[in-house]
Protein backbone atom coordinates (compact mmCIF):
# COMPACT_ATOMS: atom_id res chain seq x y z
CA UNK A 1 0.00 0.00 0.00
CA UNK A 2 1.25 3.51 -0.87
CA UNK A 3 2.67 5.71 2.55
CA UNK A 4 -0.01 8.52 3.03
CA UNK A 5 0.67 12.11 2.49
CA UNK A 6 -0.22 12.99 5.95
CA UNK A 7 -0.32 10.21 8.73
CA UNK A 8 -1.32 12.03 12.35
CA UNK A 9 -1.68 9.53 15.30
CA UNK A 10 -2.82 10.70 18.29
CA UNK A 11 -1.75 14.15 17.74
CA UNK A 12 -2.21 16.48 20.79
CA UNK A 13 -1.16 20.03 20.98
CA UNK A 14 -1.11 21.90 25.03
CA UNK A 15 -0.73 25.29 25.26
CA UNK A 16 0.43 25.96 28.88
CA UNK A 17 -1.25 29.19 29.05
CA UNK A 18 -3.53 30.14 32.17
CA UNK A 19 -5.75 27.91 31.85
CA UNK A 20 -3.81 25.35 30.20
CA UNK A 21 -5.61 24.52 26.55
CA UNK A 22 -5.73 21.46 24.74
CA UNK A 23 -6.10 22.85 21.59
CA UNK A 24 -5.67 19.65 19.70
CA UNK A 25 -6.85 16.06 21.47
CA UNK A 26 -5.62 12.70 20.01
CA UNK A 27 -6.11 13.59 16.71
CA UNK A 28 -5.56 10.65 14.06
CA UNK A 29 -5.91 11.81 10.41
CA UNK A 30 -4.82 9.74 7.51
CA UNK A 31 -4.32 12.03 4.01
CA UNK A 32 -4.10 9.93 0.70
CA UNK A 33 -2.12 11.25 -2.79
CA UNK A 34 -4.95 12.67 -4.42
CA UNK A 35 -7.42 13.53 -1.22
CA UNK A 36 -9.16 16.47 -1.24
CA UNK A 37 -10.39 17.62 1.83
CA UNK A 38 -11.26 19.80 4.08
CA UNK A 39 -11.30 20.39 7.48
CA UNK A 40 -14.52 22.57 8.97
CA UNK A 41 -15.30 23.28 12.48
CA UNK A 42 -16.61 26.59 14.98
CA UNK A 43 -13.99 29.95 16.08
CA UNK A 44 -11.35 28.27 18.47
CA UNK A 45 -11.80 24.76 17.62
CA UNK A 46 -8.30 23.94 16.81
CA UNK A 47 -8.12 24.16 12.57
CA UNK A 48 -4.98 26.95 12.80
CA UNK A 49 -3.28 25.06 15.39
CA UNK A 50 -4.13 21.79 13.10
CA UNK A 51 -2.61 23.56 10.11
CA UNK A 52 0.51 24.97 11.64
CA UNK A 53 1.10 21.10 12.60
CA UNK A 54 0.38 19.78 9.37
CA UNK A 55 2.55 22.75 8.06
CA UNK A 56 5.26 21.84 9.81
CA UNK A 57 4.81 25.42 11.90
CA UNK A 58 4.49 24.05 14.55
CA UNK A 59 5.48 20.94 16.61
CA UNK A 60 2.73 18.91 18.56
CA UNK A 61 3.19 17.90 21.80
CA UNK A 62 2.94 14.32 21.82
CA UNK A 63 1.64 12.18 18.94
CA UNK A 64 3.75 11.35 15.72
CA UNK A 65 3.13 13.25 12.39
CA UNK A 66 4.10 11.30 9.30
CA UNK A 67 4.44 13.35 6.04
CA UNK A 68 5.85 11.36 2.80
CA UNK A 69 6.43 8.45 5.26
CA UNK A 70 8.80 10.35 7.55
CA UNK A 71 8.16 11.39 10.87
CA UNK A 72 8.46 14.65 11.33
CA UNK A 73 8.34 14.81 15.11
CA UNK A 74 12.10 14.05 16.20
CA UNK A 75 13.17 16.19 13.10
CA UNK A 76 15.92 19.22 13.43
CA UNK A 77 14.18 23.05 12.89
CA UNK A 78 16.58 22.61 9.50
CA UNK A 79 15.03 19.20 8.65
CA UNK A 80 11.78 20.56 8.83
CA UNK A 81 12.33 23.78 7.46
CA UNK A 82 13.83 21.88 3.88
CA UNK A 83 10.62 18.95 4.49
CA UNK A 84 8.59 21.69 4.60
CA UNK A 85 10.37 24.08 1.52
CA UNK A 86 10.14 21.22 -0.77
CA UNK A 87 6.77 18.78 0.19
CA UNK A 88 4.24 21.86 1.41
CA UNK A 89 2.43 24.46 -0.46
CA UNK A 90 0.64 27.08 1.60
CA UNK A 91 -2.24 29.48 0.15
CA UNK A 92 -3.09 31.81 2.67
CA UNK A 93 -6.53 34.08 2.71
CA UNK A 94 -4.04 36.89 1.55
CA UNK A 95 -2.63 36.33 -1.32
CA UNK A 96 0.81 38.40 -0.30
CA UNK A 97 1.65 39.26 -3.69
CA UNK A 98 4.49 41.93 -4.42
CA UNK A 99 2.74 44.59 -5.49
CA UNK A 100 5.94 45.95 -7.83
CA UNK A 101 6.61 42.13 -9.16
CA UNK A 102 4.95 41.17 -12.51
CA UNK A 103 2.78 38.01 -12.31
CA UNK A 104 5.88 35.88 -13.36
CA UNK A 105 8.28 37.39 -10.85
CA UNK A 106 5.94 36.66 -8.43
CA UNK A 107 6.06 33.09 -9.04
CA UNK A 108 9.43 32.75 -9.42
CA UNK A 109 9.84 34.62 -6.10
CA UNK A 110 9.31 31.08 -4.40
CA UNK A 111 12.00 29.19 -5.35
CA UNK A 112 14.55 32.21 -4.42
CA UNK A 113 12.89 32.23 -0.54
CA UNK A 114 12.93 28.34 -0.71
CA UNK A 115 16.45 28.13 -2.02
CA UNK A 116 17.48 31.18 0.48
CA UNK A 117 15.78 29.56 3.47
CA UNK A 118 17.15 25.90 2.90
CA UNK A 119 21.02 27.46 2.71
CA UNK A 120 20.21 29.77 5.90
CA UNK A 121 19.72 26.37 7.50
CA UNK A 122 22.93 24.77 6.70
CA UNK A 123 26.00 24.46 8.42
CA UNK A 124 29.13 26.42 7.05
CA UNK A 125 29.77 23.96 3.88
CA UNK A 126 33.47 22.88 3.07
CA UNK A 127 35.00 24.75 -0.05
CA UNK A 128 34.49 21.78 -2.40
CA UNK A 129 30.60 21.67 -0.79
CA UNK A 130 29.79 25.15 -1.68
CA UNK A 131 31.10 25.04 -5.43
CA UNK A 132 29.08 22.42 -5.55
CA UNK A 133 26.39 24.42 -4.04
CA UNK A 134 26.75 27.24 -6.64
CA UNK A 135 27.21 25.18 -9.15
CA UNK A 136 23.22 24.01 -8.13
CA UNK A 137 22.02 27.18 -7.76
CA UNK A 138 22.97 28.37 -11.07
CA UNK A 139 21.43 25.53 -12.58
CA UNK A 140 17.92 25.85 -10.55
CA UNK A 141 18.02 29.72 -11.82
CA UNK A 142 18.39 28.50 -15.14
CA UNK A 143 15.39 27.49 -15.79
CA UNK A 144 13.03 29.25 -12.91
CA UNK A 145 11.04 31.21 -15.39
CA UNK A 146 10.26 28.56 -17.37
CA UNK A 147 9.15 27.08 -14.69
CA UNK A 148 6.93 29.79 -13.26
CA UNK A 149 5.63 30.17 -16.88
CA UNK A 150 4.61 26.39 -16.90
CA UNK A 151 2.78 26.66 -13.19
CA UNK A 152 1.17 29.46 -14.05
CA UNK A 153 -0.26 27.53 -17.34
CA UNK A 154 -1.68 25.27 -14.74
CA UNK A 155 -3.89 27.52 -13.20
CA UNK A 156 -4.76 29.13 -16.17
CA UNK A 157 -2.52 32.58 -16.10
CA UNK A 158 -0.84 32.14 -19.10
CA UNK A 159 -2.32 35.32 -20.49
CA UNK A 160 -1.32 37.13 -17.48
CA UNK A 161 1.96 36.39 -17.02
CA UNK A 162 3.30 40.67 -17.25
CA UNK A 163 0.30 41.78 -15.61
CA UNK A 164 1.05 43.63 -12.33
CA UNK A 165 -0.90 41.80 -9.67
CA UNK A 166 -3.38 45.01 -8.76
CA UNK A 167 -4.64 45.08 -12.47
CA UNK A 168 -5.96 41.21 -11.87
CA UNK A 169 -9.32 40.16 -10.09
CA UNK A 170 -9.46 38.37 -6.44
CA UNK A 171 -9.62 34.90 -8.20
CA UNK A 172 -6.78 36.34 -10.47
CA UNK A 173 -4.50 37.00 -7.95
CA UNK A 174 -5.64 33.65 -5.69
CA UNK A 175 -4.50 32.09 -9.02
CA UNK A 176 -1.56 33.10 -8.62
CA UNK A 177 -0.42 32.54 -5.07
CA UNK A 178 -1.64 29.15 -5.80
CA UNK A 179 0.80 28.86 -8.59
CA UNK A 180 3.58 30.25 -6.39
CA UNK A 181 2.49 27.29 -3.91
CA UNK A 182 3.06 24.74 -7.00
CA UNK A 183 6.63 25.55 -7.78
CA UNK A 184 8.66 23.01 -6.72
CA UNK A 185 5.79 20.09 -6.93
CA UNK A 186 4.62 20.05 -3.82
CA UNK A 187 3.00 16.52 -2.18
CA UNK A 188 0.21 18.86 -0.45
CA UNK A 189 -0.99 22.19 -1.21
CA UNK A 190 -2.39 23.23 2.41
CA UNK A 191 -4.95 26.12 1.89
CA UNK A 192 -6.21 28.10 4.79
CA UNK A 193 -9.68 30.05 4.03
CA UNK A 194 -8.37 30.35 0.29
CA UNK A 195 -11.54 31.86 -0.64
CA UNK A 196 -12.44 33.93 2.35
CA UNK A 197 -11.34 37.23 0.42
CA UNK A 198 -13.12 36.10 -2.55
CA UNK A 199 -17.12 37.01 -4.03
CA UNK A 200 -18.76 33.88 -5.26
CA UNK A 201 -17.32 34.05 -9.20
CA UNK A 202 -14.31 34.47 -7.97
CA UNK A 203 -14.39 31.49 -5.28
CA UNK A 204 -16.05 29.39 -8.34
CA UNK A 205 -12.85 30.23 -10.63
CA UNK A 206 -10.50 28.93 -7.29
CA UNK A 207 -12.70 25.70 -6.67
CA UNK A 208 -12.52 25.14 -9.89
CA UNK A 209 -8.82 25.34 -10.45
CA UNK A 210 -8.67 23.17 -6.90
CA UNK A 211 -11.32 20.38 -9.30
CA UNK A 212 -8.48 20.70 -11.65
CA UNK A 213 -5.53 19.87 -9.44
CA UNK A 214 -7.50 17.36 -8.17
CA UNK A 215 -7.90 16.04 -10.74
CA UNK A 216 -4.29 15.58 -11.85
CA UNK A 217 -3.60 14.10 -8.37
CA UNK A 218 -2.71 16.46 -6.22
CA UNK A 219 -3.30 16.09 -2.80
CA UNK A 220 -5.59 19.56 -1.16
CA UNK A 221 -6.12 20.30 2.34
CA UNK A 222 -7.95 23.46 2.83
CA UNK A 223 -9.54 24.88 6.40
CA UNK A 224 -12.39 26.48 5.66
CA UNK A 225 -15.66 28.38 7.03
CA UNK A 226 -17.47 28.12 3.89
CA UNK A 227 -20.07 25.50 3.24
CA UNK A 228 -19.52 26.23 -0.20
CA UNK A 229 -15.75 25.09 -0.32
CA UNK A 230 -16.21 22.26 1.87
CA UNK A 231 -19.00 20.57 -0.09
CA UNK A 232 -16.80 20.59 -2.97
CA UNK A 233 -13.72 18.51 -1.36
CA UNK A 234 -14.37 14.84 -1.70
CA UNK A 235 -14.17 14.23 2.10
CA UNK A 236 -14.82 16.25 5.06
CA UNK A 237 -13.43 15.85 8.95
CA UNK A 238 -15.00 18.61 11.37
CA UNK A 239 -12.91 19.85 14.57
CA UNK A 240 -14.67 20.85 18.08
CA UNK A 241 -12.65 21.44 20.96
CA UNK A 242 -9.53 19.53 19.23
CA UNK A 243 -11.26 16.51 18.34
CA UNK A 244 -11.36 15.48 15.07
CA UNK A 245 -14.26 13.48 13.85
CA UNK A 246 -14.37 12.58 10.02
CA UNK A 247 -18.02 14.05 8.95
CA UNK A 248 -20.05 11.05 6.60
N1 LIG B 1 -0.40 30.26 21.45
C1 LIG B 1 -1.50 29.92 22.14
N2 LIG B 1 -1.51 29.98 23.48
C2 LIG B 1 -2.60 29.63 24.18
N3 LIG B 1 -3.77 29.22 23.63
C3 LIG B 1 -3.80 29.14 22.29
C4 LIG B 1 -2.69 29.49 21.47
N4 LIG B 1 -3.03 29.31 20.14
C5 LIG B 1 -4.31 28.88 20.18
N5 LIG B 1 -4.77 28.77 21.43
C6 LIG B 1 -6.10 28.29 21.86
O1 LIG B 1 -6.31 27.03 21.24
C7 LIG B 1 -7.67 26.88 20.83
C8 LIG B 1 -7.71 26.62 19.33
O2 LIG B 1 -7.30 27.78 18.63
P1 LIG B 1 -7.18 27.84 17.04
O3 LIG B 1 -6.60 29.17 16.69
O4 LIG B 1 -6.48 26.65 16.56
O5 LIG B 1 -8.73 27.78 16.60
P2 LIG B 1 -9.41 28.01 15.17
O6 LIG B 1 -10.38 26.90 14.99
O7 LIG B 1 -8.36 28.18 14.14
O8 LIG B 1 -10.17 29.38 15.36
P3 LIG B 1 -10.58 30.49 14.24
O9 LIG B 1 -11.54 29.79 13.31
O10 LIG B 1 -11.24 31.55 15.06
O11 LIG B 1 -9.32 30.94 13.60
C9 LIG B 1 -8.36 28.17 21.26
O12 LIG B 1 -8.96 27.95 22.50
C10 LIG B 1 -7.24 29.16 21.35
O13 LIG B 1 -7.55 30.18 22.27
Amino acid sequence: MPEPVISLAEVSREFASQPPVRALDRVTLRVDRGDYLAIVGPSGSGKSTLLNVLGLLDRPSSGSYRLDGTETTTLRDGARTRLRGDRIGFVFQSFHLLSHRSVVENVMLAEIYRSRGARRERAKPTSSEAAATMSAVRQARKGRRERALAALERVGLGHRTGFAPDRLSGGERQRTAIARALMGEPSLLLCDEPTGNLDSRNTESVLGLFDELRGQGMTIVVITHEREVSERAGRRVRITDGVLVEEG
